[in-house]
């Protein structure tokens, strides 16, 4: 009888395969996770190479990196370009834009810079050679679009524009310890009279809250830099005397907002007598143009006549007409650059008062005011069309009914000296307004409004 076959040994045999099959592959196994992990190793420093690089550690502003303004550090800048906020090419662009162009230029830190009057100043100081530094938060109080142009045509000058907030303290401390600013010019507000019965927070937050951090960080800066800042009209409030002068009373704002610019006035003399900050504070008087904005009501009157849609025009509770001393764009430019060019240095250091240092008010108006019915008229002229008028009663809103300015401070001070008519203004900013919108029409020349419009 056959023995059955002896299986044990080729038991033992496969076992020991299968064993060996094992060890091999663990060994196989091993030596792919020490790759994978060799790599990862890698990497992670090929990384953190990127990132010392780019974006050097921003120890003394631990926050900022996760500050809601700069979201587009992570949706766009991390992977799209290199020109975060804190990288070597973002100090780049703004060692760029603010290197004087000239001998003995400023380098001028400008905010609200995507502004208004903001966007015409850094132009105007771009142009003679300045170095000029845009910050502006791009906020939507009105279509953030045109502020976006007016970037592009800042860009184009070789002016940038940081996007961040006036509130932002670690962002401003870093610009100032990547430039040395001569100057700021303050433009950056909530503006706008009526809108702050519907929204009194902003102007809290942006007209005191915001200057004050812009004033803290100037004043610790080394040197510090003289500061020229946007005031208004409307302190004068319910001052009855004309035309408004700065030694009038500013002590009855009518609007929130005339009530946070005249705390910013008190708030200057505050800085200037503990830090000796060297403040000037300009008091414009309704400035229209070009590139204006569109919350204002030379503005959005042109947009519903040309749409054929009612405008209100108010009178005081007496029925007079309310008018204003309506103050054409370049003049208030220059009258800015001229403030700048006299502003006297501050006196302090690091944070140290070492000396009385300047704190000045001025009137920045055109000397001549001009009924609303009478702006009213001028742009049917231009525009050739019938506005649809609604003369109503001034709501009870903050406006108030009269602006006049004396401006002899600023004359004697820097030679300010308005010389634009409201129909020349007008007319600017009319051909500006169709040209930008796209609206095809014919704006009459300047020698017709005049005959129309005479006594102008
Ligand atoms: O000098 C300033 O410090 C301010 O100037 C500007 O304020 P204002 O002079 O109020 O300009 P703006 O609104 O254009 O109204 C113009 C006229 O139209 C009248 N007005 C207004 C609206 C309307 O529907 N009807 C009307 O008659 C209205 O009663 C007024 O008489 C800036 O906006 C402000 O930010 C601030 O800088």
């Amino acid at each position: 009888m056959a023995s059955p076959p002896d299986t044990s040994k080729t038991i033992k045999l496969e076992r020991y395969n299968s064993y060996l099959r094992r060890i091999h592959s663990t060994k196989v196994l091993n030596a792919s996770s020490k790759l994978l992990f060799r790599a990862t190793l890698l990497i992670a420093l090929v990384l953190i190479l990127f990132f010392t690089i780019n974006y050097p550690p921003l120890s003394d502003h631990p926050q900022h990196l996760h500050h809601p303004h700069h979201h587009s550090f992570l949706s766009t800048s991390f992977f799209a370009s290199s020109s975060a906020v804190g990288g070597a090419a973002w100090e780049k662009k703004i060692r760029h834009s603010s290197t004087p162009r000239r001998p003995n230029g400023f380098s001028v830190l400008v905010t609200g810079a995507a502004g208004f009057v903001g966007s015409h100043c850094c132009l105007a100081l771009k142009k003679r050679g300045d170095g000029v530094l845009g910050l502006d938060n791009f906020n939507s109080y009105y279509d953030p679009s045109l502020k976006r142009d007016r970037q592009k045509l800042l860009l184009k000058h070789q002016v940038f524009i940081v996007e961040g907030d006036l509130n932002d303290a670690p962002l401003l401390a870093k610009l100032f310890d990547v430039v040395p600013f001569t100057h700021i010019l303050h433009l950056a507000a909530q503006a706008g009279v009526r809108y702050a019965m519907q929204n009194p927070q902003s102007y809290v937050s942006s007209n005191i809250a915001g200057f004050v951090n812009l004033l803290e960080v100037a004043k610790a800066a080394n040197p510090q830099p003289a500061i020229v800042w946007a005031s208004s009209s409307s302190v004068y409030g319910l001052n009855t005397q004309v035309p408004f002068s700065e030694t009038h009373r500013t002590d009855q704002p009518a609007s929130l907002y005339a009530a946070t610019k005249k705390a910013g006035e008190e708030i200057a003399h505050t800085y200037n007598h503990i830090y000796g900050l060297s403040l000037t504070g300009l008091r414009f008087f309704t400035v229209y143009g070009p590139w204006g904005r569109p919350d204002m009501a030379y503005f959005f009157f042109t947009k519903d006549i040309l749409q054929g849609k009612p405008i209100d025009i108010y009178q005081t509770q007496d029925e007079k007409q309310v008018a204003r001393d309506f103050t054409y764009i370049d003049d208030v430019v220059k009258g800015c650059v001229g403030a700048l060019d006299t502003a006297r240095k501050s006196t302090g250091s690091g944070g140290k008062k070492k000396g009385p240092a300047q704190l000045r008010v001025y009137n920045l108006g055109n000397t001549s005011p001009v009924p609303v019915g009478k702006l009213v008229s001028i742009l049917e002229s231009l525009l050739n069309t019938k506005a649809k008028k609604h003369v109503i009663k001034m709501p009870r809103n903050g406006d108030v009914p009269y602006t006049h300015a004396n401006v002899s401070l600023a004359y004697r001070d820097f030679g300010y000296k308005p010389t634009t008519d409201l129909s020349s203004g007008l007319r600017k900013f009319v051909k500006w307004y169709v040209s930008y919108y796209g609206i095809h029409t014919r704006v009459k020349k300047d020698s017709e409004i005049r005959s129309e419009h005479p006594e102008d």
